[in-house]
């Protein structure tokens, strides 16, 4: 599996104050991982730095041979990164189509693809921002990151506070983004099972630092090991 991403003792924060501390692994094209760690653990930070939207303090990025942390944020879509961030940021005086085709670049995802993914969006692509439900601003943000044609998606706590029955069609949505499409992505979520289901590594972070890297297949296989990873009492 030829490499993506490579993170290399990677530093960053806000400000002065430093939240990730030497932080190193690799993904291969097409493969997803899982982020996972406890409350204030580092793991929006670390997608948030991937975008560009953090202070690195030290370390490289490298996407696809592209030295990521030499480029400001609104130069990263164009080297292949995909931000759905934890507050979604859709263009809320927008319509849902205008939303898609003001970031649409061209490639093998478009708004028709996306409507075909998400037909509630179809439904709603005359809608304004504010009009959306919360699972529908999820979708666009989603649909949104897509449309940029990344090599690496990012999301980040994507099912956060969205109802059973959303959180069914998301989660088929981005098995199928990542699975049968094989685009690569880091994935945040506080439900590690069912992100670990659909993920091929998993790395879990600790007061900024990785504390377990390894293939999603083994950590699901070890709950004991994630539970303790992840602070939770049996
Ligand atoms: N804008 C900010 N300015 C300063 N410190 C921040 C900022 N955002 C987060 N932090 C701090 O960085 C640390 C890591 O927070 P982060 O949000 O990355 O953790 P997280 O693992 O994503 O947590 P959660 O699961 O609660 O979203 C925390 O100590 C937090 O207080």
């Amino acid at each position: 599996m030829p490499e993506l991403l490579r993170i290399e003792n990677l530093s960053a924060g806000y400000g002065e104050a430093v939240v990730l501390h030497d932080i190193s692994f690799s993904l291969g094209e097409g493969q997803t991982l899982a982020l996972l760690g406890r409350n204030g653990t580092g793991k929006t930070t670390l997608i948030n730095t991937l975008a560009g939207a953090t202070r690195q303090h030290g370390g490289t990025i490298t996407l696809g041979g592209n030295a990521l942390h030499k480029l400001p944020s609104h130069q990263r879509a164009a080297v292949g990164i995909g931000w759905v961030p934890q507050e979604r940021n859709i263009f809320k005086s927008l319509t849902v189509h205008e939303n898609l085709a003001a970031v649409e670049r061209a490639g093998r995802w478009n708004a028709q693809r996306v409507y075909e993914m998400f037909p509630r969006l179809a439904e709603r692509k005359g809608n304004l921002g504010t009009q959306l439900s919360g699972g529908e601003q999820q979708m666009l943000a989603v649909g949104r990151a897509l449309v940029v044609n990344p090599t690496l998606l990012l999301l980040d706590e994507p099912l956060e506070g969205l109802a059973p029955i959303i959180v069914e069609e998301l989660l088929r949505a981005i098995r199928r983004i990542t699975r049968d499409e094989g685009l690569a992505a880091i994935i945040v979520e506080q439900h590690p099972q069912a992100i670990l289901a659909i993920s091929d590594e998993a790395v879990v972070l600790d007061h900024g630092t990785v504390v377990h890297a390894d293939h999603a297949a083994t950590l699901r296989t070890q709950p004991e090991v994630l539970d303790r990873l992840l602070g939770v009492s049996r």
